[in-house]
């Protein structure tokens, strides 16, 4: 089953300085279906966040459509949560209070939220620190609260905008395993931007490349690598090298030969 289809999306803004049009997303078409983890990359500025925050109906597209399970998006919905980079927890509130606080707004009772709230930190590695702040939490803690407040209000599809481009790079394949042994056990609808070759491959079932200017879908790839995946057998499966070879060649990175 389909779980999203994007078809001739088009974005195009308006500099406020110049006052002319840009079309920083030429017509992008791409579908996940229900269960699929998709990454989304591609260079800089073309236009990753802006087709996942069109998707998320934070902003409407140009031209085109979004359609979730057959349905238009035109706004942000429940069944749609996000998980930025930056974190976005509220620094006022403890880490309990911050994944309580999603189902606070979906109505659930206070007591269930308590409960459920403490269960998805338990998830993500955080028990014991429920009543910690975010500034008493380490970036890589503060993300996993992230990913908790969204997992909490069970999402249909999960929106990952570079959800850990900010870690440093040991702390970010604890949390790409630790996201992908969550998402092994209700394979919730992602789909995943990143700029990061690695990541994309380590992640998804899927990869869709977008390039050029203004941008279009270059390449889907399917990642055929077995799960679950851990970093210590990826990096060294013939598989995975490959694909990040031509990803990298795809993306003008390196030149395929040096990749490796
Ligand atoms: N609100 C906005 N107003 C004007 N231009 C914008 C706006 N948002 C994005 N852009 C432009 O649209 C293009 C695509 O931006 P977007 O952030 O979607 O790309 P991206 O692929 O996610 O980039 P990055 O990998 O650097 O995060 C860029 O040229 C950017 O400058």
């Amino acid at each position: 089953m389909t779980a999203l289809t994007v078809k001739g999306l088009r974005q195009t803004y308006d500099d406020p300085y110049s006052g002319e049009a840009t079309t920083a997303v030429g017509d992008v078409t791409f579908d996940v279906g229900e269960g699929e983890f998709v990454s989304l990359i591609g260079p800089s500025g073309c236009g990753k966040t802006t087709v996942l925050n069109v998707v998320a109906g934070f902003i409407q597209a140009t031209d085109g459509t979004v359609e979730m399970a057959g349905k238009p998006v035109t706004a942000p919905g429940p069944e749609r949560g996000v998980v930025f980079q930056d974190f976005a927890l509220f620094p006022w509130m403890t880490a309990e209070g911050n994944v309580a606080f999603g189902l606070k707004m979906q109505g659930v009772p206070r007591s269930e939220r308590r409960t459920r709230a403490r269960e998805m930190l338990r998830l993500v590695g955080l028990e014991g620190n429920e009543s910690k702040y975010p500034h008493e939490l380490s970036g890589g803690m503060r993300q996993r609260a992230g990913v908790a407040r969204v997992l909490a209000t069970e999402p249909a599809m999960m929106l990952m905008d570079e959800p850990f481009a900010s870690i440093d790079a040991q702390t970010r394949r604890v949390l790409q395993q630790e996201v992908l042994r969550i998402w092994e056990q209700d394979r919730t609808t992602v789909l995943f931007v990143t700029h990061d070759v690695d990541e994309a491959i380590f992640m998804a079932d899927r990869i869709i490349v977008l390039g050029g200017r203004p941008s279009t879908v270059e390449a889907n790839i399917v990642v055929d690598l077995p799960r679950p995946r851990t970093w210590r057998d990826v990096q060294v499966d013939s598989t995975f090298l490959d694909l990040r070879n031509e990803l990298l060649v795809r993306l003008g990175v390196e030149d395929g030969v040096e990749a490796r």
